[in-house]
């Protein structure tokens, strides 16, 4: 099949043809939007009293509309075609507007939201959640098992529960700690477990238990016992903090984090004084074991245990040349066992990933010496490239719900006001959402779309966190004096480590200034592993994931250690739908379809008034209380703030492009599912508030054509050049996107 074939395969819908039929049809612009809806629905040949349709070819014929729209249609055909406008009376409404001095909007044309969407064709869904069924949380700690039965030592036990609540072992650790506790057994670990199942107190308190039941006098001088690898600062950052938590009951022992974007010096000085646990992500690691004398010097009669946390995205990103330098490194490192001969007589490595892959083996033939694995065999599924991974917790409920590319934004919003509605309003709790995006310029995108929309807003965080205030109106369900509870966030890779440690701090803290509100942080892949945040109830995958691994440990940022949690995908109809298929045997409890416009869209803009922003005060006969209406206000908002504010027109440009490039790094087994020929552009652009493709994106003017000596291209269309520039990036910038 050509490109050209591909393009268009999502154009030409039912409705369209019918539209397109009528030439003068396409050069209605300018005026209001309303003005053209009328003269539209004139030519259509629809009665002026006419609401559009939630989704004119949407799931199921929902609500009704298109199915009442047609029966008006059939009557009026029936009558003839005595009410179809002349070409003589369009010609003079459009001369009407004109008259009275109807402004235009840059002389585009503003399509509706709720036409022309392609058709969704998932009429059923083929893996049903049963509501019914009773549900055994899958990760949560064990009824009949105690840490002491595991031989935990008794000083971690008191600690356990008395300052960290935790009482009973999850499954995995039920299986780890024995293990690792264990002289006799000297073989290597895979763990390889559900999300949330507690994978980082399964090795942390075994070392610190044999570390205890030593019996010998041991401080900061006397070495680093283990040596922990993870992919991100982040994920770095909190298995320290859950080794600082847990040593609180032996403060002789002391855990150090070595991390890039921090100060190197502090990094030394710290190794300088003793640690005996270091934590930190490849790079520095080796840094310092290249550069400091200080680190080896820790390690000498000491490290027992090296431990490679999230062990896939470790090769994923790279670092395989790094860990086997370290492993170089620290297995030149003469071991003293006459020193602590009550702990194992070589180093253990312990791989934990929550994916066996290829690269995972891979890095397994390099790090480990006749491991066990060690994993929970009824719980997993296998991906279309052969990998294993652990499948979604079982009281994790995952809804999916596809929606047209310009309904994108407004659904979300949508959303977002739907759980600020449920859950802010008659409770004290915080409540936390995820949003995930492909790429840090969409993170920016919609952190300013959501939070800066006027000045009702604060900032708590220099421009990552905001609250928003009395006044704000960016949610259909604030009212203008009362405050919002809502605080924005965002995180992605390109912001300095500073911000991103004191954003992920306010949006885990449990403070006053968090308590009753709702959190919602906008991110990509950067806060999808690894990452223990307290209570999130809802993770939201606005862009789809980059493979089945990615999609399983975002949603596994919910439904933590036995909780409960939701999330929800978005699909875009057509080829995407077919995604569903990719991740069904991961969802052994199925999953609820939604109806972007009746289960979501619906509940959040009816009963409201969304005000226009260009009107201060709106008059009486101006409330419509239909919520297509009010969600096609809220949308035209966005769209007014990005024509007038040249700065956030540059955010929403930015975004789409590199959403657009991010898009094209899907990889190859999922090309017919993920592919951007496959994508309506210019409505995709209207869900980052754009009416139109931003200009650099594939469209050269024909100055830069002379420049480049590009005529021949000038043959070549918009979406094609679009296409062929975003194929030429995204090789380059491939890593971009995800962190
Ligand atoms: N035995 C337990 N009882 C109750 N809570 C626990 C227990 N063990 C761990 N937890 C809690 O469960 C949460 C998840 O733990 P952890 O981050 O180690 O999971 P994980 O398996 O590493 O998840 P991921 O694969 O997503 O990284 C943490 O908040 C932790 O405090």
């Amino acid at each position: 099949m050509s490109e050209d074939n591909d393009i268009f395969i999502n154009l030409a819908t039912p409705d369209q043809q019918v539209a397109n039929s009528s030439k003068s049809l396409n050069k209605l612009s300018g005026g209001r939007w309303k003005d053209r809806r009328k003269l539209r629905m004139l030519m259509d040949n629809r009665p002026k009293t006419s609401k559009r349709g939630a989704n004119d070819e949407g799931m199921d014929g929902t609500l009704g509309r298109n199915e009442k729209r047609i029966k008006r249609q059939e009557a009026s055909d029936h009558q003839g075609n005595s009410n179809k406008p002349t070409a003589k009376q369009i010609d003079k409404t459009l001369a009407q507007n004109k008259k009275a001095n109807i402004p235009k909007v840059d002389d585009q044309i503003v399509s509706s939201l709720f036409t022309s969407n392609r058709e969704i064709t998932t009429a059923e869904n083929t893996n049903k959640h049963d509501k019914d069924a009773e549900v055994i949380a899958s990760n949560a700690p064990l009824a009949t098992n105690t840490f002491s039965d595991l031989g935990i030592q008794e000083l971690l036990l008191s600690h356990l529960s008395s300052k960290m609540v935790i009482e009973k072992p999850t499954s995995i650790q039920k299986l780890v700690i024995p293990h690792l506790s264990s002289l006799k057994n000297d073989n290597d670990l895979f763990i390889h477990a559900q999300t949330g199942s507690g994978k980082t107190l399964g090795y942390l308190l075994p070392i610190l238990s044999t570390i205890l039941n030593m019996k010998t006098h041991v401080d900061r001088k006397s070495g680093a016992f283990a040596l922990i690898i993870a992919p991100t600062r982040e994920l770095a950052s909190q298995i320290y903090d859950v080794a600082t938590n847990l040593t609180n009951c032996c403060r002789y022992l002391v855990p150090c984090l070595l991390i890039g974007g921090e100060r190197k010096k502090s990094e030394k000085a710290r190794l300088r004084k003793g640690c005996n646990f270091i934590v930190g992500t490849p790079g520095r690691v080796l840094d310092h074991l290249q550069n400091t004398q200080a680190i080896k010097e820790q390690m000498g009669s000491s490290l027992r245990y090296v431990i490679l946390d999230e062990g896939d995205k470790l090769m994923e990103l790279g670092f395989e040349e790094t860990l086997r330098n370290i492993f170089e490194i620290v297995h030149n490192i003469p071991i003293d066992t006459k020193t602590f001969p009550k702990l194992p007589s070589r180093i253990i490595h312990v791989l934990c990933s929550a994916t066996l892959k290829e690269n995972v083996k891979q890095l397994g033939s390099v790090t480990l010496k006749n491991y066990k694995l060690i994993s929970n065999s009824q719980k997993i599924g296998k991906t279309n490239d052969d990998s294993v991974v652990a499948a979604v917790p079982d009281q994790l409920r995952q809804n999916i719900t596809i929606v047209p590319p310009k309904l994108r934004l407004v659904t979300l919003a949508a959303i977002l006001n739907n759980i600020t509605v449920k859950h802010t309003k008659d409770s004290d709790g915080t409540y936390r959402t995820m949003v995930f995006l492909s790429c840090a310029d969409s993170v920016d995108f919609h952190f300013e779309a959501f939070s800066s929309a006027d000045s009702f807003h604060r900032d708590i965080v220099e421009g990552a966190v905001r609250i928003l205030t009395k006044g704000c109106t960016t949610l259909p369900c604030f009212k203008e004096d009362e405050d919002p509870n809502v605080i924005f966030y965002k995180l992605h890779g390109s912001l300095s480590q500073q911000t991103r440690s004191a954003t992920l701090r306010h949006f885990a803290s449990k403070k006053d200034d968090t308590k009753g509100k709702h959190l919602i942080l906008f991110c990509t892949d950067v806060a999808s592993r690894g990452l223990d945040l307290p209570h999130v109830g809802t993770v939201i995958e606005l862009d789809p994931p980059f493979n089945v691994e990615d999609h399983l440990h975002r949603i596994g940022r919910t439904a933590r250690a036995g909780r409960t949690g939701e999330s929800i995908l978005f699909l875009m109809p057509g080829e995407e739908e077919g995604y569903m298929d990719v991740i069904k045997p991961f969802h052994k409890k199925g999953w609820t379809l939604l109806k972007f416009d009746k289960d979501i869209l619906m509940p959040a803009f009816s009963n409201t008034n969304v005000g226009r922003s260009d009107m201060k005060e709106r008059k009486k006969k101006d409330i419509d209380l239909e919520w297509d209406t009010n969600a096609t206000t809220w949308h035209l908002n966005v769209e007014r703030r990005i024509l007038e504010d040249s700065d956030f027109k540059e955010v929403a440009s930015k975004g789409y492009s590199s959403h657009i490039r991010a898009y094209t790094t899907h990889i190859a087994p999922e090309k017919a599912i993920f592919n951007v020929k496959f994508i309506h552009l210019g409505h995709l652009a209207k869900s980052f508030g754009l009416r139109e493709r931003p200009k650099t994106m594939g469209i050269q003017t024909s100055k830069q054509q002379k420049e480049i000596g590009e005529s021949k291209k000038s043959k070549e269309g918009n979406k094609n050049k679009m296409w062929r520039i975003a194929r030429m990036t995204a090789k380059d910038t491939a890593s971009e996107f995800n962190y």
